[in-house]
């Protein structure tokens, strides 16, 4: 069943369809720019899946600033969302809403550069199977792996097969379609510094494109050292010559203000901004995508959603495995820079911002980047750095960091870390976010706890005891695993006395949803084929996220502050608690959790 969803409030305007496949881009937004009043004078957003020439901007005065809908030129807004709520399938919505599909016209190629990597088997070509099966894909699509080991089509074929998996939900004709995605797969053996090479690659992508209008989106699943060589051949050798050329970038991006700021000047020599996708796969987390609806589209958050209610915010990561296989890697960055400068504070910063003026990507980013400037310098004496060493458990022997052979056996790498934050604005001011970040910790999980402030005068204090942080609000947004939002409560047990307890509100999406969660990398492909750059870090972004750790960073190598060794598997440093405890705070996953 088609699902409709429309939203009005004053002074955006919006309303959304989406399509039948469930697949989200096969959706249209129509919202009004609040420089405008509505209707007469609207900007109006059409999106349909893999088609450039679908989106559309309209000036209701008769302006049309780029491709658009027949019917959005001469409709007014009312009658077109009239027309299309009586829609029952994706080829109804696109002809009511005038789009001349021609999907022969266009064709994405999609290359994979590191196809012979980690990331991109467990990842990226099993999220591109997740968007063809969804139907998320355009009509016309080829994907190519490249890299320097030797392999043929067939070779790669079958390593990408040995990672496909079909949705819980969704297993019919599963091999079939994983057969019919795999002819699409393609392979081509180069160096990452050959123009040559690319430009071999280029021959055979234009085979495949038949002359279409080609659009290229490249995927840089290397190593950082070998990025700009990559960005040179690609863009010199294989971009496209009619249609669009964009490249989504991994992180590390660099591994410092001024090592960023390099690469992104290198960049930005061969690509213009609006080319280049810098990923941060937590961003494209469901529950990290929900954050915003869930605050902006209840009024029972927002306005608790400031430093006269909230008391503290956590934002927690943990693995329960070591960096094995990574170490190489992982020991030139450490979790500072793994985890916190990226993942944990794009999530803050998103928690932490201003009502965007829209959900454009460009009002979106400017929040965030606000956020980002406010923070109050992060001194040393507010981080905790650990490394994990070896534990014997069961018979068993879990390695130290240090164990790996590819890690210096004198390393001070932190594995952990946990950090205190302040953003200094008026609306956090004062408010400690901590982070905290580990590898081999006792669980794997990630999740925001937002810790509300006591009750004023609270009638019931005393059925609590003394232990007033018993009675504080938790709201509890668990990013993974087992997806849900609970919050804790004050709640009479039910009986004729009077005594309290805490209970949970419970939103647990496995209960909830019957569909299965979409991968992170699948919804971060389809906006970047898309050109939604809403889930991608803009330069600007970066910049602010690298002044905040830079200097703390260079601090502790300078020092050389050695870590404190906690147990493969344990909770921990202890001095984590001490960090909290000096900012009144006490960790919200260390209780026992009331299962959700
Ligand atoms: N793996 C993960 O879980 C995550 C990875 N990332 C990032 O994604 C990118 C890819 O990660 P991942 O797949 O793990 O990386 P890999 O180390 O597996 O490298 C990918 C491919 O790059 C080529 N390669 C590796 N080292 C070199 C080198 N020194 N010089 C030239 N080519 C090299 C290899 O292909 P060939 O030899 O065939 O050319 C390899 O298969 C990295 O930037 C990483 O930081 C980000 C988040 C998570
Ligand atoms: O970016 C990274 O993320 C992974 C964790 O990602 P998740 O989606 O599995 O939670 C982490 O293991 C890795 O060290 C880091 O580079």
């Amino acid at each position: 069943m088609a699902a409709f969803s429309s939203m009005h409030c004053s002074p955006s305007y919006s309303f959304s369809y989406s399509s039948i496949n469930g697949c989200k881009k096969q959706s249209f937004i129509l919202s009004a720019s609040p420089r405008f009043s509505v209707p007469d004078k609207a900007k109006v957003f059409f999106q349909s899946p893999g088609n450039s020439h679908q989106n559309g901007v309209l000036m209701q005065d008769g302006a049309v600033t780029t491709k658009v809908s027949p019917v959005g030129k001469e409709a007014n807004i009312e009658k077109l969302e009239r027309d299309l709520m009586s829609v029952t399938s994706s080829k109804e919505w696109d002809e009511k809403a005038g789009f001349d599909i021609n999907e022969n016209e266009s064709t994405v190629s999609i290359t994979v550069v590191g196809a012979s990597g980690d990331l991109a088997k467990k990842k990226i070509f099993p999220a591109l199977f997740a968007l063809y099966y969804e139907g998320c894909l355009p009509k016309h699509f080829t994907i190519y792996g490249y890299a320097r080991s030797k392999m043929t089509d067939a070779e790669l074929r079958n390593m990408v097969s040995k990672t496909l998996t079909c949705r819980i939900d969704k297993r019919e004709n599963c091999g079939e379609k994983m057969d019919e995605f795999l002819k699409r797969c393609f392979y081509h053996s180069g160096q990452y510094d050959s123009e040559e090479n690319f430009a071999q690659l280029n021959k055979k992508l234009k085979e495949h494109e038949g002359g279409r209008l080609s659009n290229r989106l490249f995927y840089l699943s290397i190593p950082p050292n070998i990025f700009i060589n990559a960005v040179k051949c690609a863009s010199t050798s294989a971009s496209s010559g009619n249609g669009w050329t964009r490249v989504i970038v991994e992180k590390p991006f660099g591994r410092d203000s001024e090592s960023s700021a390099a690469l992104t000047k290198a960049l930005k020599q061969y690509l213009s901004e609006d080319q280049i996708f810098r990923i941060d796969h937590y961003l494209g987390k469901e529950l990290v995508e929900n954050l915003s609806v869930l605050r902006f589209s209840n009024l029972i958050f927002e306005p608790l959603w400031s430093r006269q209610y909230i008391r503290n915010v956590q934002l927690i990561f943990s693995e329960d495995f070591g960096t094995e296989g990574r170490g190489g890697y992982f020991d030139h960055y450490g979790i500072i820079r793994d985890i916190m400068q990226n993942h944990l504070l794009q999530i803050l910063a998103l928690f932490a911002m201003e009502t965007p003026v829209s959900l454009d990507a460009e009002d979106i980013r400017n929040e965030k980047v606000k956020v980002l400037r406010s923070m109050r310098p992060l001194r040393l004496e507010d981080v905790v750095i650990g490394q994990y060493k070896s534990h014997s458990k069961g018979g068993v022997t879990y390695p130290a960091y240090t164990d790996d052979n590819t890690v210096p056996k004198d390393s001070l790498t932190p594995t952990f870390a946990a950090a205190a934050l302040f953003i200094d604005n008026a609306r956090w001011d004062g408010v400690p976010f901590l982070m905290k970040a580990g590898k081999a910790l006792h669980n794997k999980r990630a999740e925001i706890r937002v810790q509300f402030r006591h009750v004023p005068g609270n009638l019931y204090n005393r059925k609590f005891g003394t232990d007033l942080d018993q009675t504080t609000n938790e709201l509890v947004i668990r990013v993974q695993p087992d997806e849900a939002i609970y919050l804790k409560i004050n709640n009479k047990v039910p009986g004729l006395g009077m005594r309290l307890d805490r209970s949970n509100l419970n939103l647990h999406y496995a209960a909830r949803y019957s569909k299965e969660i979409p991968d992170a990398y699948e919804r971060l492909l389809l906006d970047a084929i898309e050109g939604e750059r809403r889930l991608f870090i803009r330069s600007d972004e970066l910049d602010a996220a690298w002044s905040l750790f830079t200097p703390v960073l260079a601090e502790l190598e300078e020092k050389k502050i050695i870590p404190e060794y906690y147990p493969y598997g344990s909770r921990g440093p202890v001095g984590a608690h001490y960090l909290a405890a000096r900012y009144n705070v006490r960790w919200g996953d260390l209780g026992v959790e009331q299962s959700v």
